[in-house]
């Protein structure tokens, strides 16, 4: 006989991890589980916007690859438009000039790189294809319902030893075995990372292909904000946002209805200046655990529930409406100047990791120059910029936004993944993050520990941590 559903899900955070959590809860579960999603700040968390002059501009994640098939769904399933994203010429500048410029001529720019580079752009880019190929098998699997109990071997089903590999190892090694050019990694690669994850190229290999990976066409964003997926998401699944912080989980045991003592979850709460508390059959974890990001403790585990200390990159978003001093990039006169997004080398006496131009959430592609010539720019600190930092970069400007993260992990391989289970019934997502931090990544995380949460609930072991899917889903529509 089938096992009555979970009478109430816990899920912590409504970022898009959480809320596709409850989204494919729902659809496992069905209606008769009351979900409840605790938020402590906004909605949306990684993914967010900031107001300039009544114009909303994306602070947080901000670009979607094409390939990012949950994502897509997801602006199809709820109603949701996409939009493409500004796709300006890139430049890389060491500090004191601009080693690498594109340009618009597609012929021109391949003449360049082969000059400067010689085929290695190009058996990156099949590098990069065949990392993002066989990281399409998630959605095979996924579509058959198939769970993971550990990011490692959700990795390994992909492709086997050699894609854990790419976890297990830096990018850096990886790269210089294939050959790579140290002035092809220097100048086209580094910049790159930075840009992405504001570390060098000591961070794992498959981050690394998913960073590459935002140098193919066709990149795009939600209409309106990326963040609206979230709510359309709580909406969609009927959950019930409370907003709240979760201060702690126990293990309680509890006589329900039916007479029976059953262990269930405690999650003790505060909105504002109250203490709250709930019980959960169970718990999903959808933030990053650790004091700065969530500071949840568990409670009286035995075993004790390991302790977590991932390292989170602080970084610094600021968008600018300003007119850019190209002079400190070039010494070709302004209306010569056609670059929409610099990237920076490793050097320490850099300040910025990127700077780049930017439409708001409501535009669709390259924001037209205005008469004034002033843009808003989006870049990317390790640290908040000064006055006198953002007056070398600009000739004038009338307005500045900023906002603080602790953006992605701190990636140091080989590294340990933390375990997605945390407990009997107590789920974690944000493991996800070690093997690689993106928008795509967490919907992955949550669409999994929805599956797995629901097959260990009904005792469906064998359609948990299958070996050789890939090969076993073949011949299956
Ligand atoms: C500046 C920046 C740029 C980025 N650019 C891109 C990009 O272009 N493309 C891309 O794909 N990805 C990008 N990313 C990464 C992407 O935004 C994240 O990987 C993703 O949004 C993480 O989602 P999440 O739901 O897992 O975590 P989060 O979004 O961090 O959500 C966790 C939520 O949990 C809440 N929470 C924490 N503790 C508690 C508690 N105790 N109780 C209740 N609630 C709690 C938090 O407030 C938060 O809202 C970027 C990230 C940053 C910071
Ligand atoms: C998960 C897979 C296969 C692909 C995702 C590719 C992707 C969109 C990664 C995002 C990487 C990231 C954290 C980018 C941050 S900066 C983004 C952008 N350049 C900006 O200017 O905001």
């Amino acid at each position: 006989e089938p096992r009555a559903p979970p009478e109430n899900i816990a899920i912590i955070g409504a970022g898009i991890g959480g809320t596709s959590a409850a989204y494919y809860l729902r659809q496992k579960f069905g209606n008769d589980v009351k979900i409840d999603v605790f938020e402590k700040e906004r909605g949306g968390g990684r993914l967010a916007t900031v107001t300039m002059q009544g114009q909303e501009y994306e602070s947080g994640g901000s670009v979607i690859h094409p390939l990012n098939l949950h994502m897509k769904r997801f602006v199809k399933d709820l109603g949701l438009s996409a939009v493409q994203s500004p796709s300006g010429l890139v430049g890389v500048y060491n500090g004191e000039t601009l080693v690498y410029e594109e340009n618009s001529w597609f012929i021109i720019n391949m003449i360049k790189l082969i000059w400067h580079y010689g085929f290695q752009s190009l058996r990156m880019h099949m590098w990069v294809e065949d990392i993002l190929d066989k990281f399409m098998r998630i959605y095979r699997y996924q579509s058959h319902d198939y769970a993971f109990s550990s990011v490692e071997k959700l990795l390994h089903s992909l492709g086997g030893d050699d894609y854990l590999g790419l976890f297990n190892r830096s990018l850096l090694e990886t790269l210089q075995k294939a050959g790579f050019s140290e002035k092809f990694l220097d100048e086209i690669i580094t910049p790159v990372m930075r840009i992405n994850y504001g570390q060098t190229m000591n961070i794992n290999g498959f981050v690394g292909a998913v960073s590459m990976s935002c140098t193919d066409p066709g990149l795009w964003a939600v209409k309106g904000g990326n963040k609206l997926v979230c709510s359309r998401l709580l909406q969609a699944s009927k959950s019930n946002l409370i907003s709240g912080s979760v201060m702690s989980i126990e293990e309680k045991t509890r006589t329900k209805q039916t007479g029976n003592p059953t262990k269930v979850y405690e999650a003790v709460y505060q909105t504002g200046s109250e203490t709250h508390s709930d019980f959960y059959d169970i718990v999903l974890v959808a933030t990053p655990l650790n004091r700065k990001m969530s500071n949840i403790t568990f409670l009286n585990f035995d075993p004790p529930i390991e302790e977590f200390h991932q390292y989170y990159e602080p970084l610094v978003t600021t968008l600018i409406k300003g007119q850019l001093n190209s002079t400190v990039f070039t010494s070709r006169a302004l209306d010569e100047f056609d670059l929409g997004t610099i990237l920076t080398t490793d050097n320490p006496d850099l300040f910025i990791n990127s700077i780049g131009f930017v439409s708001s959430v409501e535009e669709n592609n390259n924001p037209q120059p205005k008469a004034d010539r002033a843009h808003v720019w989006k870049i990317f600190s390790a640290g908040p910029l000064t006055k006198e930092q953002i007056l070398k970069l600009f000739v004038s400007y009338d307005y500045a936004v900023k906002r603080s993260w602790l953006a992605y992990p701190h990636y140091t391989p080989p590294e340990k993944c933390p375990s997605i289970i945390l407990h009997d019934r107590l789920y974690y997502l944000n493991g996800m993050e070690v093997a690689a931090s993106a928008m795509e990544m967490s919907a992955v995380a949550g669409y999994n520990a929805a599956l797995l949460a629901y097959h260990r609930w009904n005792g469906h072991t064998h359609m948990i941590d299958q070996e050789e899917l890939y090969e076993k889903l073949k011949t299956e529509l």
